[in-house]
């Protein structure tokens, strides 16, 4: 399994990161020691998409993560990245002929094994559950108990990635139930400056041991 695909996966905000802030904050993240970084704008300005994309692509590289894309197969390939699909964001076979065996692609179980097989089957390089508490970034997805990991690491030898309200009080005990990659947005980019953004990406990197 790559090293990469354990540690900490710093998601993008649009709002928490406009102002200047979102090329500054996430090479804070990555500083700080994030493993992964995903691209998620739910905006329609595909130029802007564009250029920001490739200006995390290049950040990713100097800092030797790699960089995911939400929800859009096709803005991945075009800059030869990753890609995290939901239940609603296409198909993840049609996702892996596009992007090829090498790429990371990971996929959203909410709360469901089941459809973490699916996943699994359609050639996901990680599977997400959650949210496990409250979020702020996304109050309504469904909720999942830490006891799914252990199910989870049961049934499947993929990374499993935990995602939802994760902050620094909460996230051992996700570790501890099996989680590989711990993804967080607010926790992260809500903080006051791009020091104190490498200051909590560093203290959520440091509880995986050996990444
Ligand atoms: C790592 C990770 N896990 C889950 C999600 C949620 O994806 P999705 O259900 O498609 O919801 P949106 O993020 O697109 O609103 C994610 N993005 N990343
Ligand atoms: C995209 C997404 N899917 C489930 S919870 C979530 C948001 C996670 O953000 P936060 O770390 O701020 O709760
Ligand atoms: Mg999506």
């Amino acid at each position: 399994m790559s090293s990469k695909l354990r540690g900490l996966y710093a998601i993008t905000d649009s709002h928490l990161l406009a102002d200047g802030k979102l090329l500054p904050y996430v090479e804070a993240a990555l500083k700080g020691g994030a493993r992964l970084l995903q691209y998620r704008d739910k905006s329609a300005d595909q130029a802007r998409r564009l250029r920001e994309a490739e200006a995390l692509r290049e950040l990713c590289r100097q800092y030797g993560a790699d960089l995911i894309i939400n929800d859009d197969a096709e803005l991945a390939a075009r800059l030869g990245v990753g890609v995290h699909l939901g239940q609603s964001d296409g198909s993840l076979a049609a996702a892996r002929a596009l992007l090829g065996p090498k790429a990371i692609i990971g996929a959203t179980c909410h709360a469901q094994l089941e459809l973490a097989a699916t996943a699994n089957r359609e050639g996901a390089s990680y599977l997400a559950f959650g949210r496990f508490f409250n979020s702020q970034t996304k109050p309504g997805a469904p909720a999942a108990s830490a006891e799914l990991l252990n199910q989870a690491r049961a049934h499947f030898n993929l990374p499993l990635v935990a995602i939802g309200g994760i902050d620094l009080d909460n996230a051992g005990q996700l570790i501890r139930a099996g989680a590989d990659l711990l993804a967080v947005v607010h926790t992260l980019f809500s903080a006051p400056s791009a020091a104190e953004v490498e200051r909590r990406a560093r203290a959520f990197s440091v509880l995986f041991p050996s990444s």
